[in-house]
């Protein structure tokens, strides 16, 4: 498959496009990435150097590839960390040309807002585009729990909640949902869960809590999660086989006290995941 990935990208570590495109590669699939901003490094490192990139600029690269008359073998198209919410006007008229290119692509936008310890820590107007733009046109969507509760306005408190939510979210646009780090008064001590939702049900993936606090697991299992979700059709599958691979590689991660994900000597996980965790319906 050929997927477009409109998001961050890092010199140092992996998050944002570091973090997203060599899974993908790594399963077999090109990867057109653009990306929002080239930064050092994350910024939950606190200190940062580097441009954000004007909306101007993506669209051109996006042009360019348009000229190349390449758009209609375009399968999916990725959005992440954005910069700048100006840029979000370029993401979805990039949307937009894949989807006349292909009118079965498909779009996944991964809503980086914050998380439950940072709170927000994109600029001001990317929480509301997300939620009143991006999401509408999305048909895949990957928020965390912090970032479906802003999307809907609700509290999640319990397994039950976190359905609703996620049903809610789909009513305002994707057909798939991904919800990640997902922790709720049913969810036993030391352990971290995945919900996954779309017209087939609502499935649970639960897997050990690690010691670490890592940046760019989210961009890795979004991608994991939509081309898996583009090649297999399933929602339980793809979730089953995204975190999967993302708690082999934190696993790796944890054991080597790195504070930046494995993404490169961890990459067999990608392929086949020392640990396969099941879905269960819920
Ligand atoms: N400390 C951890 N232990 C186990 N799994 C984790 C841990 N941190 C992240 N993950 C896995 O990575 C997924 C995505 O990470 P998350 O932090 O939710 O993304 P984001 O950075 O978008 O908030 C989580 O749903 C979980 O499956
Ligand atoms: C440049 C950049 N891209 C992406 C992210 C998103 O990281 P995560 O996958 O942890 O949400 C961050 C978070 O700090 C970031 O600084
Ligand atoms: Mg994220």
């Amino acid at each position: 498959m050929n997927i477009l990935s409109i998001q961050s990208h890092v010199a140092y570590g992996h998050v944002g496009n570091a973090s997203a495109v060599f899974p993908m590669q790594r399963l077999g699939h090109e990867v057109w990435p653009i990306n929002t901003v080239q930064f050092s490094n994350h910024t939950g490192y606190g200190a940062w150097r580097g441009p954000v990139f004007p909306a101007d600029a993506i669209r051109d690269v996006l042009t360019g590839v348009e000229e190349r008359g390449v758009l209609p073998g375009c399968d999916g198209a990725l959005s992440g960390y954005m910069g700048d919410a100006a840029i979000g006007d370029a993401i979805l008229d990039a949307v937009a040309r894949v989807k006349a290119a292909n009118a079965r692509a498909l779009y996944c936008c991964d809503p980086v807002i914050g998380d439950v310890g940072r709170g927000v820590f994109v600029r001001p107007g990317i929480p509301e585009f997300m939620r009143d733009r991006a999401i509408p046109a999305a048909d895949v969507a990957t928020p965390n729990q912090f970032e479906l509760e802003f999307l809907t306005g609700r509290t999640i408190r319990d397994l039950e909640g976190a359905k609703a939510a996620a049903q809610a979210l789909r009513s305002a646009g994707p057909a798939a949902v991904l919800v990640t780090s997902l922790q709720t008064s049913e969810t036993p001590e030391g352990a971290i869960e995945l919900l996954a939702v779309d017209g087939e049900g609502a499935f649970r993936l639960r897997t050990p809590l690690l010691p670490i606090s890592v940046n760019g697991a989210g961009d890795a299992i979004a991608a994991l999660f939509f081309v898996h979700l583009l090649t297999t059709r399933s929602a339980a599958e793809a979730l089953a086989r995204a975190g999967s691979s993302i708690y082999g590689v934190l696993k790796a991660t944890a054991d080597a006290g790195s504070r930046e994900l494995l993404t490169v000597a961890a990459q067999e996980e990608f392929v086949r995941p020392s640990t396969m965790f099941a879905p269960v319906a819920v």
